[in-house]
């Protein structure tokens, strides 16, 4: 690996698209549930009811910033259905965020809850800015102004937020506290992925990346693929990417790409993980140390055997699938890739481990920490490691075998699997 050399890199890479190719993230994901409701043989007014949100509520948070002066921010709360349980799902602040992207990804939440066989329905949230510009005192009085707008319909047994994209356990402790204050008693079961002195659950910070690790595990016996010595490359290293490459290395695979918001680093030999991990930042930042980076597009299109984007949306495209070398791809970020890449993928014979399966990891753990704050009982990090495995295992055979069985590919089997519960619990309760 080369050795570090500080450089300014203050840019933010963006794919090219086709003109042509849906980014929507919404549209593309009604798509595929219209497809997997008519496999299901499910009526028109069940897909009417599934295809939206339930639920979704905008909010201007002001704050006071450092400087005096007042902003205000806007966020989102998308709760998609709630007929299995409360809603569940993550918060998260970036500049992108919009109201369509948050109502996917409750919707995907949803999805993920029907796979893993969770009691809960699909949350998710959001708020416009930039938390790499803001000071700690700023990002505390945003985190409790947005519980404050968000106060009257969340909640233990309503919806229960989560961390996703650039929010951490601090962020979350903060909610926690706010919540607890407003009720006037502690409040632990409101949001999950918190400290653990706060009641938080032993392998939450690394759920996610665990349970795409076990994804992989299963991936690369399907394909006859060794893990050891297998090159992998990694988009994004952050809370999911950074644990993700940190397993990958410790089970002898070969780390061979890496990348954040900034640029990518590449070396075929394998990178120094532990030493990245090191120097990564809060904001999961580490390519701005060295003088050698390559872009995000670049480090996808490398050869490899497994290919994990774990950062943004939209990375894998009709215009770049066509490019992808790797055998295996394992989305442990949410939408990474678009309905006419997944396409393309299928027919080159790639394996596709959907988001809604790869990276479901993060909910089964938060899930678990939920039912952990309403017993008062806490779990060693060896028994909430074991029940997570069993359920990614059940999840991803599930998963393949519908795709076997139907001929389809494994983002609709994925799909397939993860509404059926939504589907019959609304019937039961006559909504359809
Ligand atoms: N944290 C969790 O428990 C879960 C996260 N996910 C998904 O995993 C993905 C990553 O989330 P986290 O690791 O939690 O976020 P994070 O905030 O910890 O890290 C995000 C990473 O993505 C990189 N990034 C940001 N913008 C980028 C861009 N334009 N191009 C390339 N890289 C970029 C950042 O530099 C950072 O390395 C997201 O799609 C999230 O929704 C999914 C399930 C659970
Ligand atoms: O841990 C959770 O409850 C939700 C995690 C999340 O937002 C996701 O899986 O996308």
């Amino acid at each position: 690996m080369k050795a570090p050399a500080p450089v300014n890199r203050h840019h933010t890479e963006k794919p090219e698209h086709k003109q042509s190719e849906s980014l929507d993230l919404l549209c593309s994901t009604q798509s595929i549930i219209k497809a997997a409701v008519k496999r299901l043989g499910y009526t028109e007014e069940m897909y009417e009811l599934l295809k939206e949100p339930l639920r979704v509520i905008t909010v201007r948070i002001p704050v006071r910033m450092d400087d005096g002066s007042i902003k205000i921010f806007t966020g989102y709360r998308s709760q998609h259905n709630d007929s299995v349980g409360p809603t569940k799902g993550g918060v998260r602040f970036h500049p992108e965020v919009n109201e369509e992207e948050v109502k996917a990804l409750s919707i995907w939440m949803s999805l993920k809850c029907g796979i893993t066989n969770l009691p809960y329905g699909g949350g998710k949230g959001g708020i416009i800015c930039d938390p790499r510009n803001m000071s700690f005192g700023e990002l505390e009085r945003l985190s409790r102004g947005y519980v404050r707008a968000i106060s009257q319909i969340v909640g233990p047994t309503k919806d229960i937020p989560a961390p996703d994209v650039y929010t951490n356990s601090q962020i979350m402790a903060w909610m926690m506290d706010e919540y607890s204050r407003l009720r006037e008693f502690d409040s632990p079961g409101f949001i999950t992925g918190k400290p653990l002195v706060l009641g938080g659950s032993q392998g939450r910070e690394t759920a996610t990346a665990r349970g795409v690790t076990i994804c992989i595990e299963e991936a690369v016996k399907k394909k006859g693929i060794s893990l050891q010595g297998a090159r992998i490359i990694v988009q994004g290293f952050g809370n999911a990417g950074s644990f993700l490459a940190k397993f990958m290395y410790d089970a002898g695979a070969k780390v061979i790409g890496i990348s954040d918001a900034n640029g990518a680093l590449y070396d075929l030999d394998g990178l120094d993980i532990p030493y990245l991990l090191d120097r990564r930042d809060s904001f999961g930042t580490v390519t701005n140390l060295f003088s050698d980076v390559i872009t995000n597009q670049e480090l996808l299109e490398k050869e490899c055997d497994i290919l994990v984007p774990a950062a943004i949306s939209n990375q894998i495209t009709a215009q770049n699938a066509d490019r992808i070398k790797a055998k295996i791809v394992v989305e442990a970020a949410n939408g990474p890739t678009t309905l006419e890449a997944t396409k393309i993928l299928d027919s080159k014979e790639v394996l596709l481990v959907p988001d809604i399966l790869a990276s479901a990891g993060g909910v089964t753990v938060s899930y678990f920490e939920w039912v952990q704050n309403n017993q008062g009982y806490y779990w060693s990090e060896e028994e909430v490691s074991r029940k997570l495995r069993k359920v990614m295992v059940d999840s991803f055979d599930a998963i393949y075998s519908m795709s076997q069985s139907h001929k389809v590919d494994m983002r609709l089997a994925a799909y397939m699997v993860g509404i059926r519960k939504h589907a019959e619990a609304s019937h039961y309760r006559g909504w359809v």
